[in-house]
């Protein structure tokens, strides 16, 4: 495995954020084993915004799993600027779909979680608390609890967390699934301003071919049995993105198209 890390930092800007390099990812199951992720091969610039998309059961999941550090590689690499990734880290934040807020702190706590769970200092946490609350404009919010926020404003401060953790990239697994249409509109237009704002880099999963057109600068599409990738389409429409546009239908088809052999849950293949 390659490990580029004591190359020094003039040549990480040349380095992808994320290497993901023939990786393979074999699940036991009884006396079997599943491939969960077959060959998989994705690299990720720095500030990209990412949507992996497809059918239940093609690795989503577990692609994103595996770049949180969660999981491990069966076969393959991948790189953090050029560096395994060894476990979880700071530096790559998740987002769950409930947000995952401490209920019993307040919007400045839940953010300064992270470093003062590192033992950094309390004047230092509070700084970074009240930046990253001010970046992600919940000032006003600061001493609220997460029952006193509105969905958006929890996905904020959720957002806000992984930010004060240094984070650069950002994991999210279908955050907005549950939603209703309205609100899922507005969360998805607060990402990408808190996007756009931050230059983080994101990695978010969805099955809604309309929801990666609206996010995404790269839809990678996902098939079953055994998981893979199996097409990486880079979406040039300018932001913001009306879904009523003949371009953004045309893309439509054709992803579509792409996951159309795909719809129906397959068995995984056993090895
Ligand atoms: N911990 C595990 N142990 C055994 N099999 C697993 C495990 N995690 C995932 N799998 C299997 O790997 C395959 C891919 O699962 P994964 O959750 O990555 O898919 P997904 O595309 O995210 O699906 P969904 O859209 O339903 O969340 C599935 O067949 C699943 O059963």
């Amino acid at each position: 495995m390659d490990d580029l890390s004591a190359v020094g930092t003039p040549v990480r800007t040349m380095l992808p954020i994320l290497d993901v390099r023939n990786v393979t990812k074999r699940f036991a199951f009884g006396n079997e084993s599943i491939a969960a992720l077959s060959d998989a091969t994705l690299r990720i610039e720095k500030g990209e915004f990412a949507c992996l998309i497809g059918p239940s059961g093609c690795g989503k999941s577990t692609l994103l799993r595996m770049v949180g550090g969660f999981e491990t590689p069966s076969e393959g690499a991948l790189l953090m600027w050029g560096k395994p990734v060894a476990g979880p880290g700071p530096d790559r934040g998740m987002v769950f779909q409930d947000y995952g807020l401490f209920p019993w702190l307040t919007v400045a706590q839940n953010v300064g979680f992270g470093p003062a769970a590192r033992g950094r200092p309390k004047a230092e946490v509070a700084a970074t608390a009240k930046r990253f609350v001010d970046t992600v404009g919940l000032t006003r919010f600061a001493d609220a609890y997460p029952h006193q926020l509105s969905g958006g404003m929890k996905q904020r401060v959720a957002i806000a967390r992984v930010l004060a953790n240094d984070a650069e990239v950002v994991l999210m697994d279908e955050p907005f699934g549950a939603l209703d249409a309205f609100t899922r509109e507005r969360l998805q237009a607060e990402l990408l301003e808190i996007w756009a704002r931050t230059k983080l880099t994101v990695i978010f999963v969805t099955h809604a071919i309309e929801e990666a057109i609206i996010l995404a600068d790269r839809v990678v599409v996902m098939s079953p049995g055994p998981g893979r990738i199996v097409a990486d389409e880079r979406i040039a429409l300018a932001r913001p993105r009306d879904p009523t546009s003949p371009e953004f239908n045309a893309l439509r088809r054709h992803l579509s198209a792409l996951l159309g052999g795909h719809h129906q849950w397959r068995q995984p293949r056993r090895w």
